[in-house]
């Protein structure tokens, strides 16, 4: 709600909406172009009309991250810009004397989050909250702040404990295209949309480098395993094994060529979160070896909901 403008009380009376339009039209009409206004409370009168044409104009820019005070707000420009996550740009704001002087950015947001553990006599957690609508780019977001932490919080000095960090880091980034294949879904909104909410710690040794992380999921949507909305799919990792399994895997897991299961519906799409090998590269990373990748892929459950769902309704022998 908004209750001051430009100091002036808002109150409904004319006067007060007169001088908020004209005082609108002198924000609109500056000479100084919208996209360079990279903190939102720099928005005055702040009205939905003025938050979104600067958020536009940024956008327009290819400028995604603007700040609301220590909020950041990131939009998601649905199409690869790679020079805003390269490991270059990882390491300015990590060097930077005061990374929220830059532009901004997640990788603020995560160095100073990085900086308030370190400055500390006694470390304290932080918390990054990342939230937004189906689709807003938060899972992105995610996995751009530990991808930023895999580098930065990786710096020991000896080869033999950067051997293990590097591990480390590949574990904590394996375990997204393992959590995605089997909690995330292509719905209306997004082809590779979260079905579950997921806590993710990660864990810092008094050196401040990472020393492990872990991942408490809840609200997992079960029900789309045997009921999706029409234009939607099931979870990925149905389509993984059908599209990927090999010869012998087919025949160990019940699962004839070609076969059409009413559960998987929209099967003829096929999705870059589609491939099973990067599912099973990221398990064998995780430690899980191939004998028990196959018992969990051939689990009963799982062979039972796709062979109740096919089409006909018979069940294989
Ligand atoms: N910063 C970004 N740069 C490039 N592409 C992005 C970015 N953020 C999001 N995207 C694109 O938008 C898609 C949707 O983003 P994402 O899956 O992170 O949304 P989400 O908020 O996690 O949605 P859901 O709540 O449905 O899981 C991504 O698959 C990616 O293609």
């Amino acid at each position: 709600m908004l209750q001051q403008v430009n100091g002036h009380n808002s109150s409904p009376d004319a006067h007060g909406r007169k001088r908020l339009r004209e005082d609108l039209q002198e924000f609109l009409g500056r000479e100084a172009p919208l996209h360079l206004l990279d903190d939102l409370t720099k928005v005055n009168p702040v009205t939905l009309e003025t938050v979104l044409r600067c958020l536009q104009a940024r956008y327009m820019a290819d400028t995604f991250y603007t700040n609301a005070g220590c909020t950041l707000v990131a939009l998601n420009p649905f199409k690869p810009v790679p020079q805003l996550y390269s490991p270059e740009l990882m390491r300015e704001y990590h060097a930077a004397p005061q990374p929220q002087k830059l532009k901004p950015h997640i990788f603020s947001v995560g160095e100073q989050t990085y900086r308030n553990v370190k400055s500390l006599i006694e470390p304290v957690n932080q918390s990054i909250v990342v939230s937004g609508e189906s689709g807003a780019g938060k899972t992105w977001t995610s996995r751009c702040l530990m991808k930023f932490y895999a580098v930065v919080a990786a710096s020991p000095t000896s080869w033999e404990s950067h051997k293990i960090a590097e591990r480390i880091e590949q574990r904590i980034l394996n375990s997204n295209p393992v959590m995605e294949a089997f909690g995330n879904a292509c719905t209306l909104r997004n082809n590779n949309s979260s079905r579950f909410g997921k806590f993710i710690q990660l864990q810092l040794n008094r050196a401040q480098q990472m020393t492990g992380a872990a991942v408490q999921t809840y609200l997992l949507e079960k029900t789309r395993v045997a009921c999706q909305a029409s234009s939607e799919r099931n979870f990925h990792i149905f389509y993984q094994i059908c599209k990927g399994a090999s010869a012998d895997e087919r025949l160990q897991w019940h699962l004839p060529e070609g076969a059409a299961f009413s559960w998987l519906p929209n099967s003829e799409r096929t999705l870059e979160e589609d491939c099973f090998e990067v599912t099973r590269e990221a398990m064998l990373h995780l430690g899980i070896n191939t004998p028990t990748q196959n018992n969990i892929f051939k689990v009963r459950r799982t062979a039972v909901a796709l062979r109740f769902g096919r089409g006909d309704g018979q069940l294989f022998s």
